[in-house]
């Protein structure tokens, strides 16, 4: 139906385009970042992340990635500082990742991508009433993106990779409490920041970028267990494993990026 869209032949990144026309929009994402055309301003403060007071309520497989969502009522858990006027509202985090082996990160640099992508998603509740109408401004979302590179196994991954059997099938959900993803953070807190959009239909241009430098390392073990997801769900006969779940980067167009010291 007309708003049904994924990450295969006929209905991936390539088809959004006919049901969702900001597909083709001025401020897409995700982009290639280019290091040496992303100069330092040193207008831009570091970032602030205050997760400690945050409360994560469930894990959920919504047919297109994993999801943790978090109590956004109040601003027990928001990210400030950096290229942001406000503070914004922690609302969910959710992955990118690609097939065996291959790579499955949204952003690139300089034509280098990583084996998965985390997106923390954050909205600006002091201007707007609700994250579905944030969701639809230009100021509306900051998404703290962080890439994920392979080597040991990550210390505290394994919370979320643990639960991932409860969720294998689409529209599965199932309670996740007392999670705090500053335990998902790498040690620098640098950035790129940028203009852009969501990276999944309905692509609105509300998004805030700012993209770690440095990656976190998990393992090969620990990514293929988001592997083992499923797009399809428990009653549909296909079982179409969850991966390569990526939009690849949309063009510029004339964007500037700019760096953290
Ligand atoms: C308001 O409707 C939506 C729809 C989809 C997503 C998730 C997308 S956007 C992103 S960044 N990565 C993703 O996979 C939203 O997240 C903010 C919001
Ligand atoms: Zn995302």
């Amino acid at each position: 139906k007309g708003n049904h869209w994924g990450y295969g032949k006929e209905d991936g990144p390539s088809i959004w385009h006919k049901n969702f026309p900001t597909a083709d929009g001025d401020r897409q994402s995700p982009i290639d970042i280019i290091p040496k055309e992303a100069p330092c301003d040193p207008n831009l403060g570091q970032i602030v992340l205050n997760y400690d007071q945050c409360t994560s309520l469930n894990i959920t497989n919504n047919g297109h990635s994993v999801v943790v969502e978090f109590d956004d009522t109040d601003d027990r858990s928001v990210i400030q500082g950096g290229p942001l006027d406000n503070p914004y509202r922690l609302k969910q985090f959710h992955f990118h990742w690609g097939g065996k082996g291959c790579h499955g990160s949204e952003h690139t640099v300089e034509g280098m991508s990583y084996a998965s992508e985390l997106h923390l998603v954050h909205w600006n509740a002091v201007k707007y009433k609700s994250f579905g109408q944030a969701a639809e401004a230009p100021d509306g979302l900051a998404v703290l993106g962080i890439f994920l590179d392979t080597g040991d196994d990550h210390r505290w991954l394994h919370m979320v990779t643990d639960a991932l059997y409860m969720v294998k099938f689409k529209a599965s959900v199932t309670d996740f409490k007392g999670f705090n993803p500053k335990c998902l953070l790498p040690s620098s807190l640098h950035y790129w920041t940028y203009l852009g959009s969501l990276t999944t239909p309905p692509l609105h241009e509300s998004v805030i970028w700012i993209v770690l430098k440095e990656p976190i390392i998990v393992s090969e073990k620990q990514l293929g267990k988001f592997r083992m997801l499923l797009f399809s769900g428990e009653e549909e006969d296909q079982r179409l494993r969850m991966e390569n779940n990526f939009r690849p980067p949309q063009p510029l167009k004339g964007r500037k990026v700019r760096s953290s010291n």
